[in-house]
């Protein structure tokens, strides 16, 4: 059973019965309470209560709940009717099942629960994952088995682990998913799937998550028999109302619709010369009588800008501000390309003032070893997140969740990891991205470290001697695949298709931005995108404190170097190095970090259970194998383009380029494009 537990587990058996009790009567209600009595993990001697704070035994305390919103949550020790208990609470049953979670976590994590003051609200409004699920049971970019949702069988069969996924998604404070692919089929919204999505929706309701579906924007063709999508046409209009209605007699409390249009093949407004206003304006229209919203996402590629995909968003999405309607949301990702293992922060935050911006993070590791490799997305999300955007103080986390602009309807969304592999996502290291995603998404401004901690305290126990080495893994395990993928701002130089193994040398494929040697641009002189003034100028899209910093080399992070400039391999680093030096060092450094990683897991075998242990260490095997793999196959590459040694001491690669180059990943799941 372990092995399906997610971090919700009972770390030490109870020690006599902790009284818990509840006050008052809803589904949600009588979670919070199931949930406290199952994985309350160690004994208290004060009672616990769940109650409402409208309960009149409760607000006759006065309690400082006003701030707590519609989720909020306090839990802290309480004298009621003269008698001493921890009072878990909230202004809606939400807020207190979200408190009960956060008492279970405090208790996982070593703290005190008799003395426990906890209290928090989140954030961020819409907190959303983002499943990249097929109609047939095939998962985009899914590495842990096929979809959780048994298209076949629903609706009539509600399978359980639909409940553990609720659980597992409140106790992290997940209140949205949205069911299908953005590549989106338009099968999902006719009336058999629209009943499928209603019984998901009514399991999912009580843990306080709402339904969202994908929607493709040519399905008034495709299944309403009209002749055009154009979003202009009142007739289009009138059928998406029709279709929102439809859908919301099955789900009075669905959230809306997530669109990706005019990208990578997917049907859009554009296809009628229609803005993308236009087409989520429409969409929105038809959510609004019943309180939906639409989240259009902002990644596009857009023949604008042929010179820089990296400015396309930006170029597309921009001159729209303020042309949205109140009730759109624009999706945008973490960074301008694509999810790669470091890109700076997307131009458009900080760029969009009066358009509420979602953020996009990718759960599932498309560019970070998929399934087996470890690399903890934390620092990558917290990276992000704490980016400067140039205006003033501002963030990116406070762009997020609305503090910037005042905005009220706030959201970050998740590319899912999920998938039906009996640990969830396809190893035990990938539920910590699950996790951190839900935490950051409460409150952006978490320290990755702490999240890590808080889930390995609960993933195998407090003991420190675990404890220690499993956060000191996880915190190295992003810069490490960095390192060893693309060190110095490089990006996208892996294997076109699966996105799995090194390809930097790959140029054939036909449009040029799915090539590596289009952001790489290697040469015998140098490497590195030139996206400065004299480049394709991609900088000035930023605001121009960071555009300024970004402009120069000699300001810009080292970490993001030759992703906004191309220097000569002699160019000197700040630690002396040349270029190429500096490269090469990198590139070790990240095969050695894996190797450290894997010496230290291997000293917890004692302490971690079998299964849990040998897929870990079978994992990092792997990764150490394959760090080196990208090592070798890079640098080979680089050196038949540079023609240089390599620094005195280094190993070399451990075969020649030709034969990295006939090298396939046959295990590599994904599919091509
Ligand atoms: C859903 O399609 C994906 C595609 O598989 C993926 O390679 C890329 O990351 O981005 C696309 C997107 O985000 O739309």
């Amino acid at each position: 059973e372990d092995g399906y537990r997610l971090w919700l587990r009972t770390q030490a058996p109870v020690e006599g019965p902790i009284a818990i009790s509840r006050l008052g009567d809803t589904p949600t209600l009588r979670l919070a309470e199931a949930e406290l009595r199952r994985d309350l993990p160690a004994a208290a001697n004060l009672p616990v209560l769940v109650a409402l704070a409208s309960d009149p035994s409760v607000s006759a305390l006065r309690l400082p709940v006003a701030d707590l919103g519609n989720e909020g949550y306090l839990v802290r020790p309480v004298s009621l009717g003269g008698r001493p208990v921890l009072l878990v609470t909230g202004n809606t049953d939400r807020g207190v099942l979200y408190g009960a979670f956060a008492l279970i976590r405090h208790a996982a994590s070593g703290g005190q629960i008799g003395s426990a003051t906890l209290r928090s609200a989140p954030k961020v409004k819409l907190r959303v994952l983002n499943h990249w699920d097929n109609l047939d049971g095939t998962v985009e970019r899914g590495y842990s088995g096929e979809s959780l949702w048994d298209w076949w069988k629903l609706p009539d069969y509600r399978d359980p682990r639909y409940t553990d996924y609720a659980r597992a998604n409140a106790s992290i404070g997940i209140n949205g998913t949205v069911l299908n692919n953005v590549n989106a089929k338009a099968d999902s919204l006719t009336a058999p799937y629209i009943a499928k999505a209603a019984a998901l929706a009514d399991v999912f309701r009580p843990w306080g998550i709402r339904v969202y579906l994908s929607a493709r924007f040519s399905a008034p063709i495709e299944i309403g028999g009209l002749k055009t999508a154009d979003p202009r046409d009142p007739a289009v209009a009138a059928w998406w109302k029709a279709k929102a209605d439809e859908i919301y007699r099955a789900i009075p409390d669905f959230g809306g619709f997530l669109v990706k249009a005019n990208s990578e093949g997917q049907p859009g407004p554009r296809d009628y010369g229609a803005s993308h206003a236009d087409g989520a304006n429409m969409l929105a229209a038809a959510v609004k009588p019943h309180g939906g919203i639409v989240m259009w996402r902002a990644f596009v590629y857009a023949d604008t800008d042929p010179e820089d995909r990296a400015k396309q968003a930006y170029t597309e999405f921009k001159p729209l501000d303020g042309k949205f309607a109140d009730n759109v949301m624009v999706q945008v990702k973490n960074g301008a390309i694509d999810f790669q293992p470091r890109e700076p922060f997307h131009p458009l935050f900080g760029a969009m003032p009066r358009t509420p911006l979602m953020m996009e993070f990718q759960i599932t590791k498309e560019y970070l070893g998929q399934a087996t490799h470890l690399a903890y997305l934390g620092p990558l999300f917290t990276e992000v997140l704490e980016a400067k955007t140039g205006r003033g103080r501002e963030t990116v986390a406070s762009v997020v969740d609305g503090e910037s602009e005042r905005h009220q309807l706030t959201g970050m969304a998740g590319v899912a990891n999920i998938g039906d592999d009996r640990d969830w996502t396809g190893g035990t290291f990938n539920q910590a991205n699950w996790y951190a995603f839900g935490r950051l998404a409460w409150d952006p401004s978490l320290d990755a470290a702490a999240i890590a901690r808080e889930w390995a305290q609960q993933t195998f126990g407090t003991d420190p001697r675990v404890v220690d080495p499993v956060v000191d893994m996880m915190m190295r395990s992003r810069e490490a695949v960095v390192d060893y993928t693309g060190p110095l701002g490089l990006a996208h130089v892996m294997a076109t298709g699966h996105h799995y193994g090194p390809g930097p040398w790959v140029s054939e494929l036909q449009r040029p931005e799915w090539n590596p040697v289009y952001y790489h641009r290697a040469d015998r002189q140098g490497i590195g995108f030139d996206r400065s003034r004299t480049g394709s100028n991609a900088v000035a899209q930023y605001a121009p404190a960071v555009a300024k910093l970004y402009a120069n080399p000699r300001t810009t992070p080292e970490s993001e170097l030759l992703w906004f400039h191309h220097l000569p391999w002699d160019y000197r680093l700040k630690s002396g190095e040349t270029l190429w030096e500096g490269m090469v060092r990198r590139y070790d450094r990240g095969v050695a970090t894996v190797a450290t990683m894997r010496r230290e897991w291997d000293g917890l075998r004692a302490l971690v259970d079998a299964e849990r242990w040998e897929k870990t260490a079978a994992f990092l095997s792997i990764q150490e194998r394959e760090a080196r793999w990208w090592r070798d196959a890079s640098l080979a590459y680089w050196q038949s383009v540079n023609g240089l040694p390599l620094p005195a001491g280094v190993a070399a690669p451990e075969h020649d380029l030709a034969w990295y180059k006939a090298q396939s990943f046959p295990h590599a799941p994904g599919n091509p494009h």
